[in-house]
């Protein structure tokens, strides 16, 4: 399956289309809004998320709620659009027209795409740079994960996200129920954190940080049950698992890491503390002692839950001054006042869950590939009563 999106963040609206899709598969734009809605909550976000309350309209491949095979698109519309129709919209502008001199975007950011941008693409007015390099932009990726969590739903593979850190502050909760508790859980909590002792700490972080002009980034993880085991492969790089897994997490906006199971700590373990023991039993077949590798060995899944965490830096918008230059008057300046958030990291982990599910959602229908949902059923079904007597 793959997919691709289309807008800017004060544009009209976003837009995504996606191909592979096999036909049958029910689909109601409810499981979408559901998770369009989650990404805009979260303690630290800005005035935008007031603005907007996005919900999906469905423009294609989808009759009666079920998918038709053909390319599913979506429009997700932007309500702050109504607010820039003069300076984002298609009539050009005259060179000395007032608006465009005054809204130009010459100073560029330290931390977000502007300046690089500006010098791959040539614009003068960062504006055009800014504007896609957004995190506006993972709205779609939501809508476009949305309908992979619906496919794994279906298939019996169940997904959540926790936060484990903002700005210094851990959580201390490293064990969970289940993944219906922890998403019970984390849907009441502003930050989407396990422990409650945390997430107070959390968000007097993300205030601190907000009353200096400043922001902090954090840790999300994402866990994702009810996977087959032998999905992806060893035999090329580009169909291991977990490479596609860390690059779907590295391509979200602010992320500057990736972990799966206990990751990083590997490094200062024995082997003996890090590879999962193999078990057997009659029910269940092989599974491991442990899952410190996060399910996944090989690039291809064990059958256990998949583990994967992300770092996401601070928010490059301050309104602290960090130096940089005015690309016009080469003059340094320290000032850049636009609307931002101080916190995005509880959405972030909404985001980074649709990312994972898309990935995962690939993975599955290229492995077991039928142009009928049905069809592809089953022989997840098989691969599973096969790993199971194996
Ligand atoms: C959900 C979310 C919201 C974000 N909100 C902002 C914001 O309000 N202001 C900002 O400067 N950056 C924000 N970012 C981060 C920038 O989009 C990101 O830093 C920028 O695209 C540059 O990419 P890079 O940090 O990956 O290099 C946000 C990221 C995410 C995931
Ligand atoms: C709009 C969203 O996030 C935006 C991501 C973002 C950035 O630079 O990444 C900057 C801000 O945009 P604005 O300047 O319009 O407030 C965020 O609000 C969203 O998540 O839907």
């Amino acid at each position: 399956m793959r997919y691709l999106t289309s807008g800017e963040s004060h544009g009209p609206q976003l837009t995504t289309i996606i191909e592979g899709l096999p036909a049958g598969m029910p689909l109601h734009d409810t499981d979408i809004n559901n998770e369009l809605a989650r990404r805009q909550k979260g303690y630290g976000r800005g005035r935008r998320m007031q603005i907007e309350k996005d919900t999906v309209e469905i423009v294609g491949g989808i009759r009666h709620g079920y998918t038709l095979g053909s390319p599913v698109g979506l429009v997700v519309e932007n309500n702050d659009w109504k607010h820039w129709t003069k300076i984002m919209g298609q009539e050009p502008l005259a060179p000395n027209e007032e608006d465009e001199v005054k809204r130009k975007v010459t100073r560029p950011r330290p931390g977000h795409a502007d300046l690089n941008g500006a010098i791959k693409y040539g614009h003068r007015d960062m504006r055009n740079v800014l504007e896609r390099s957004s995190a506006r932009e993972t709205t779609v990726r939501v809508a476009a994960g949305a309908v992979a969590k619906k496919l794994l739903k279906e298939l019996g593979i169940n997904i959540a996200s926790h936060v484990t850190e903002i700005g210094g502050v851990a959580s201390s909760v490293k064990a969970y129920d289940s993944l219906e508790n922890l998403k019970e859980i984390t849907e009441n909590s502003p930050v989407r954190c396990l422990d409650p002792e945390a997430e107070k700490k959390m968000m007097n972080a993300i205030d601190e940080a907000k009353q200096q002009g400043d922001s902090i980034g954090g840790v999300v993880e994402v866990i994702a049950e009810g996977m087959p085991s032998g999905v992806g492969s060893y035999v090329h790089y580009d169909r291991k698992l977990d490479a596609k897994l860390a690059s779907a997490i590295m391509s979200i906006n602010a992320f500057k890491g990736v972990e799966i199971g206990i990751g990083f700590e590997a490094a200062s373990k024995p082997g003996s503390e890090v590879h999962d023991e193999i078990l057997w039993t009659e029910e269940r077949g092989y599974y491991r002692r442990t899952n410190r590798l996060g399910g996944l060995e090989g690039g291809m899944t064990t059958g256990m839950p998949i583990i994967v965490r992300g770092v996401m830096k601070p928010i490059p918008t301050l309104y602290k001054p960090l130096q940089s230059v005015d690309i016009e008057t080469k003059e340094p300046f320290t000032a850049s006042i636009e609307r931002s958030d101080s916190c995005a990291v509880p959405a972030a982990a909404v985001v980074a869950e649709n990312v994972v599910a898309w990935e995962l959602a690939s993975a599955i229908v290229e492995q077991f590939y039928s142009d009928r949902f049905e069809t592809l059923k089953e022989l997840v079904e098989q691969q599973r009563t096969f790993a199971r007597e194996f």
